[in-house]
Protein backbone atom coordinates (compact mmCIF):
# COMPACT_ATOMS: atom_id res chain seq x y z
CA UNK A 1 0.00 0.00 0.00
CA UNK A 2 1.41 3.29 -0.74
CA UNK A 3 2.07 5.57 1.91
CA UNK A 4 0.74 9.56 2.40
CA UNK A 5 4.38 10.30 1.70
CA UNK A 6 5.05 8.26 -1.36
CA UNK A 7 2.01 9.77 -2.34
CA UNK A 8 2.73 13.05 -2.15
CA UNK A 9 5.53 12.38 -3.90
CA UNK A 10 4.26 10.68 -6.74
CA UNK A 11 1.50 13.10 -7.20
CA UNK A 12 3.73 16.81 -6.33
CA UNK A 13 7.49 15.67 -7.00
CA UNK A 14 9.18 16.61 -10.03
CA UNK A 15 12.61 17.73 -8.76
CA UNK A 16 14.34 16.56 -12.30
CA UNK A 17 12.62 18.75 -14.58
CA UNK A 18 12.66 22.59 -14.80
CA UNK A 19 9.18 23.96 -15.19
CA UNK A 20 8.74 23.18 -18.68
CA UNK A 21 6.29 25.41 -20.34
CA UNK A 22 5.20 23.04 -22.70
CA UNK A 23 1.86 22.62 -23.11
CA UNK A 24 2.07 18.96 -22.74
CA UNK A 25 3.90 19.11 -19.39
CA UNK A 26 0.75 18.08 -17.39
CA UNK A 27 -0.79 16.39 -19.84
CA UNK A 28 2.09 13.94 -19.86
CA UNK A 29 2.74 13.93 -16.25
CA UNK A 30 -0.76 13.60 -15.07
CA UNK A 31 -0.96 10.39 -16.83
CA UNK A 32 2.46 9.53 -16.01
CA UNK A 33 1.85 9.95 -12.17
CA UNK A 34 -1.21 7.96 -12.56
CA UNK A 35 -3.86 10.77 -11.74
CA UNK A 36 -5.93 10.70 -14.57
CA UNK A 37 -7.24 6.61 -13.96
CA UNK A 38 -11.20 6.61 -13.72
CA UNK A 39 -11.56 10.41 -13.83
CA UNK A 40 -9.15 13.59 -14.73
CA UNK A 41 -7.82 15.60 -11.57
CA UNK A 42 -9.14 18.76 -11.57
CA UNK A 43 -6.28 20.59 -10.41
CA UNK A 44 -2.32 19.69 -9.14
CA UNK A 45 0.99 21.37 -9.01
CA UNK A 46 4.28 19.58 -9.54
CA UNK A 47 6.96 21.17 -7.39
CA UNK A 48 10.46 21.25 -8.71
CA UNK A 49 13.00 21.44 -5.98
CA UNK A 50 14.50 18.89 -4.57
CA UNK A 51 12.68 16.52 -2.01
CA UNK A 52 14.28 17.62 0.74
CA UNK A 53 13.67 21.33 0.60
CA UNK A 54 10.00 20.37 0.24
CA UNK A 55 10.68 17.74 3.07
CA UNK A 56 12.13 21.08 5.00
CA UNK A 57 9.17 23.33 5.22
CA UNK A 58 7.48 21.37 7.34
CA UNK A 59 9.77 22.80 10.08
CA UNK A 60 8.37 26.23 9.40
CA UNK A 61 5.74 27.33 11.65
CA UNK A 62 2.14 25.66 11.74
CA UNK A 63 -0.71 27.33 10.06
CA UNK A 64 -4.26 26.29 9.72
CA UNK A 65 -4.54 24.12 6.58
CA UNK A 66 -7.76 24.86 4.22
CA UNK A 67 -9.59 21.88 5.80
CA UNK A 68 -9.22 23.88 9.58
CA UNK A 69 -6.09 21.40 10.40
CA UNK A 70 -3.17 22.56 12.43
CA UNK A 71 -0.41 20.94 10.42
CA UNK A 72 0.10 22.84 7.70
CA UNK A 73 2.98 24.85 6.68
CA UNK A 74 4.11 27.62 3.97
CA UNK A 75 7.41 27.57 2.39
CA UNK A 76 9.71 31.08 3.54
CA UNK A 77 10.93 31.13 -0.13
CA UNK A 78 8.84 30.90 -3.44
CA UNK A 79 9.83 28.03 -5.75
CA UNK A 80 9.21 26.84 -8.98
CA UNK A 81 5.86 25.01 -9.42
CA UNK A 82 3.84 24.01 -12.27
CA UNK A 83 0.12 23.97 -11.97
CA UNK A 84 -1.69 21.64 -14.01
CA UNK A 85 -5.66 22.95 -14.43
CA UNK A 86 -8.24 20.50 -16.46
CA UNK A 87 -9.57 22.48 -19.54
CA UNK A 88 -12.93 22.89 -20.36
CA UNK A 89 -13.03 21.13 -23.32
CA UNK A 90 -11.21 17.89 -21.36
CA UNK A 91 -13.01 14.54 -21.96
CA UNK A 92 -12.38 11.32 -20.20
CA UNK A 93 -10.19 9.00 -20.84
CA UNK A 94 -7.88 12.07 -22.57
CA UNK A 95 -7.52 14.17 -19.40
CA UNK A 96 -6.52 17.67 -21.05
CA UNK A 97 -4.81 20.18 -19.10
CA UNK A 98 -3.08 23.44 -19.20
CA UNK A 99 0.33 24.07 -17.79
CA UNK A 100 1.48 27.22 -16.20
CA UNK A 101 4.45 27.77 -14.46
CA UNK A 102 4.88 29.61 -11.26
CA UNK A 103 7.26 30.96 -8.37
CA UNK A 104 5.03 30.46 -5.69
CA UNK A 105 5.69 30.20 -1.66
CA UNK A 106 3.68 26.73 -1.22
CA UNK A 107 1.66 25.20 1.57
CA UNK A 108 1.63 22.03 2.26
CA UNK A 109 0.42 19.28 5.53
CA UNK A 110 2.77 17.35 7.40
CA UNK A 111 2.26 14.28 9.17
CA UNK A 112 3.82 11.33 10.77
CA UNK A 113 7.21 9.82 12.00
CA UNK A 114 9.49 11.09 10.01
CA UNK A 115 7.07 14.50 10.02
CA UNK A 116 7.26 14.80 6.23
CA UNK A 117 4.91 16.18 3.65
CA UNK A 118 1.42 14.40 2.72
CA UNK A 119 -0.34 16.92 1.54
CA UNK A 120 -0.64 19.61 -0.87
CA UNK A 121 -2.72 22.21 0.72
CA UNK A 122 -2.05 25.25 -1.92
CA UNK A 123 0.67 27.72 -3.07
CA UNK A 124 0.40 31.79 -2.59
N1 LIG B 1 -4.21 18.92 7.11
C1 LIG B 1 -4.04 17.68 6.57
N2 LIG B 1 -3.19 16.82 7.16
C2 LIG B 1 -3.00 15.60 6.62
N3 LIG B 1 -3.60 15.15 5.51
C3 LIG B 1 -4.46 16.00 4.90
C4 LIG B 1 -4.72 17.28 5.39
N4 LIG B 1 -5.61 17.90 4.57
C5 LIG B 1 -5.91 17.00 3.61
N5 LIG B 1 -5.21 15.86 3.80
C6 LIG B 1 -5.23 14.65 3.00
O1 LIG B 1 -4.58 14.91 1.76
C7 LIG B 1 -5.18 14.11 0.76
C8 LIG B 1 -5.54 14.91 -0.45
O2 LIG B 1 -5.41 14.47 -1.55
N6 LIG B 1 -6.11 16.10 -0.20
S1 LIG B 1 -6.68 17.05 -1.39
O3 LIG B 1 -7.22 18.21 -0.82
O4 LIG B 1 -7.50 16.30 -2.31
C9 LIG B 1 -5.29 17.54 -2.31
C10 LIG B 1 -5.46 18.68 -3.25
C11 LIG B 1 -4.17 18.76 -4.09
O5 LIG B 1 -3.69 17.48 -4.38
C12 LIG B 1 -4.61 19.41 -5.36
N7 LIG B 1 -4.17 20.80 -5.43
C13 LIG B 1 -4.98 21.82 -4.97
C14 LIG B 1 -4.55 23.13 -5.09
C15 LIG B 1 -3.28 23.41 -5.68
O6 LIG B 1 -2.84 24.55 -5.81
N8 LIG B 1 -2.52 22.34 -6.10
C16 LIG B 1 -2.94 21.05 -5.97
O7 LIG B 1 -2.21 20.12 -6.34
O8 LIG B 1 -6.02 19.36 -5.40
C17 LIG B 1 -6.51 18.54 -4.35
C18 LIG B 1 -7.85 19.02 -3.98
O9 LIG B 1 -7.77 20.39 -3.61
C19 LIG B 1 -6.42 13.49 1.36
O10 LIG B 1 -6.10 12.14 1.64
C20 LIG B 1 -6.63 14.23 2.65
O11 LIG B 1 -7.09 13.35 3.63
Amino acid sequence: KESPARKFQRQHMDSDSNPSNSSSYCNLMMRRRNMTKGYCKSVNTFVHNPLVDVQAICLQKNITCKNGQPNCHQSNSSIPITDCRLTGSSKYPNCAYRTSNKMRHIIVACKGKPYVPVHFDGSV
